[in-house]
């Protein structure tokens, strides 16, 4: 499934390494710093959140996209990639989400 987010996650790291402001909306989010960065994608993950409730799928995939885009980015300012995320969901899988929930130490 990464594969799919491969050319992305690559002109995210040409941008980040080679280009500017001026040209490149990447260099210009990223030289705002990893809280601008992490703000973009908690904005985005609200704007997906109504679109779901309040818009109809087009919109939805649109603001879906801007919010993964967003989070790319900012997996990749931490040194982070998709592969790492995909690396961790294939961890889980097999465990049900409620067994897991249910094993938690009591905090
Ligand atoms: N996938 C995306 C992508 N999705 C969304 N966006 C931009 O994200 C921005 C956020 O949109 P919003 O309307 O939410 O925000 P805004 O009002 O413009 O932002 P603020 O000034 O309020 O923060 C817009 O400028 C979108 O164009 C993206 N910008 C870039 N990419 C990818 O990144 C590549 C490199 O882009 P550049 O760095 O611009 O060359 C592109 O070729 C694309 O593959």
């Amino acid at each position: 499934m990464t594969d799919r987010f491969a050319p992305l996650e690559q002109v995210i790291a040409d941008r980040l390494a080679a280009a500017d402001a001026g040209s490149s909306y990447v260099a210009k989010l990223a030289a705002k710093g990893l809280p601008k960065v992490a703000q973009k994608v908690g904005e985005e993950a609200v704007e997906t959140v109504i679109a779901a409730l309040q818009e109809a799928d087009d919109k939805l995939v649109g603001e879906a996209a801007d919010l993964l885009f967003h989070l790319t980015l900012l997996l990749r300012l931490r040194g982070l990639s998709l592969d790492d995320v995909s690396a961790e969901l294939a961890r889980r899988e097999g465990t049900s989400g409620l067994e897991e929930k249910a094993a938690r130490p009591a905090e």
